[in-house]
């Protein structure tokens, strides 16, 4: 399928990155001569960041093409997102040019981060919000604005892609999300203004402490639980009439002379110019991307959004008669002081490929909540070959034993190149997670292993 990008800068290059790396084909459209240069870093540090987030291979990257005109970038595509900068008569412009150019059931998606679509569609432009957060690759929210039918089958696609489609009722301007963002960045242009806290402090103060809770619990759960044990209503009650004291100063923006945009300026070289943006922006994807693998961990908040995409990548297949338990991209975050992937990973990657075959047996997720799994008795990794940052493994499982509660499992882990750079030996037993002792396995799984421990027989032995 192909996405075309219609201005290609810090977020049409993130949209290029999420559309590309989820196996679509890119075409991009953008006048800026240094466009190519640019989209290209920000698919770098895409690549450097969103295969960390799961523990399954992402799709082949698809094609990436760059266009000199607008009509050969749009033509044929499924998805085209408008990503040019924040003026009307700009976009009205580009729209008219688009929909000469597109099909008629083509998804045409705006970035505008404020702008409603009867703005947008004042000539008949046909479009619809879809208003994404940047860095637009790691980042699942996108904010859809406008005809429902048009949402429905954009949020399908953005689905797809790993995102997080949030349709808004009716149109406003800055949809919901910005709403908030102006309010805090407004209050902060203040406190800078009446020089009560710098850059830096403010940032201290958001990252140190409610920062955190947001990313898991928003705003109102976390006041739910502020609220004690008598929860909302008590915290209502608290906190309410607090908003009608001078606590927040809401009400106007200060002018923004040069004098103020020097001050913030100034302070934020002081606080954070000793790094590029580039070195910024990977302290960032790397940090976000240790927060959404620690909420996925619990299926919570961003981390089910992940999850979910996650169980629709492809796994499966076979390799020298063996079944494939597991592939996936090696994170930069598994990488040590040697420069290689450190030795833990390794049994990482064969535990997940010991799990991938006990749902293949039938010792699956509802088996477990039934009462019943595998603990792992002994592990012996073998490390024959080094494996480096991007490189993709992949594991296939072999059954040296199947027998009664036994299972003894001999994963292969494989280099993207077909080295083969580990293995790992598991010797596991079947218990009762009642009584915490080893018992048969249910007949079912019995049966089954079964299977797999005669084919397997038949196969070369480590
Ligand atoms: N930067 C941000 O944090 C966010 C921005 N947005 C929205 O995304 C849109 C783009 O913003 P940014 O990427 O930040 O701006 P940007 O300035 O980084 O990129 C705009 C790009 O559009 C290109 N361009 C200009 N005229 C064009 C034309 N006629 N056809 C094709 N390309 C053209 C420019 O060469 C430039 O590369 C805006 O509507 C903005 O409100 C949405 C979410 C976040
Ligand atoms: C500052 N901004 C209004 C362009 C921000 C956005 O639209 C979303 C974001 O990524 O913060």
């Amino acid at each position: 399928m192909r996405a075309a990008i219609v201005g290609g800068g810090v977020i049409g290059g993130g949209w290029a990155a999420r559309f590309l790396l989820n196996g679509w084909d890119v075409a991009v459209f953008d006048p800026d001569p240094d466009a190519k240069r640019k989209i290209g870093e920000v698919i770098d540090n895409a690549r450097h960041a969103l295969p960390a987030l799961y523990d399954r291979a992402l799709p082949e990257e698809g094609a990436l093409s760059f266009h000199d005109d607008l009509s050969a970038a749009v033509s044929g595509a499924v998805w085209v997102q408008e990503s040019v900068p924040e003026r009307l008569e700009l976009k009205h412009k580009v729209f008219a040019r688009i929909a000469e150019h597109a099909g008629t059931d083509t998804v045409v998606g705006s970035s505008t981060s404020g702008f409603k679509p009867s703005e947008l569609n004042a000539q008949g432009a046909g479009v619809i919000v879809a208003h994404p957060f940047n860095p637009v690759y790691l980042l699942p929210l996108v904010e859809l604005v406008g005809d429902p039918a048009q949402c429905a089958r954009a949020a399908d696609i953005l689905r797809g892609i790993g995102m997080y489609p949030l349709t808004v009722r009716k149109e406003i301007d800055a949809h919901i999300a910005d709403r908030f963002l102006e309010a805090v960045w407004r209050e902060a242009l203040w406190l800078v203004k009446d020089g009560i806290a710098t850059t830096a402090e403010i940032d201290e103060a958001i990252r140190m402490g409610f920062g955190l809770r947001w990313a898991q619990m928003g705003l109102f759960e976390t006041y739910r639980v502020a609220g004690g044990e008598a929860g909302m209503k008590h915290f209502m009650a608290q906190f309410g009439p607090a908003l009608e004291w001078p606590w927040t100063k809401l009400m106007d923006v200060p002018d923004f002379t040069d004098e103020l945009v020097d001050l913030i300026a100034g302070q934020s070289d002081a606080q954070s110019g000793h790094m590029s943006i580039r070195e910024l922006e990977r302290l960032r994807d790397d940090n976000l991307v240790g927060m959404m693998r620690a909420l996925k961990r619990n299926d919570a908040a961003v981390g089910a959004v992940l999850r979910a995409h996650e169980t629709t990548l492809p796994q499966g297949g076979e390799r020298d008669g063996l079944p494939v338990t597991a592939r996936r991209q090696v994170p930069a975050s598994w990488v040590d002081y040697n420069g290689h992937m450190n030795e833990t990973h390794y049994l990482e990657t064969g535990s997940v490929a010991t799990d991938r075959f006990m749902e293949m047996i039938g010792a699956d997720a509802e088996y477990i909540a039934n009462g019943l799994s595998y603990f792992t008795v002994e592990n012996t990794v073998r490390y024959l070959d080094e494996v480096l940052v991007g490189d993709t493994l992949t594991v296939t499982t072999q059954v040296l034993l199947g027998e009664g509660k036994k299972m003894r499992l001999f994963q292969r882990l494989y280099r993207g190149d077909g080295t083969l750079a580990a293995t790992v030996n598991s010797m596991l037993l079947h218990v009762d997670l009642g009584t915490r002792k080893s018992c048969p396995p249910g007949q079912a799984v019995a049966r089954k292993l079964a299977e797999y421990t005669t084919a397997h027989a038949a196969l070369p032995k480590p």
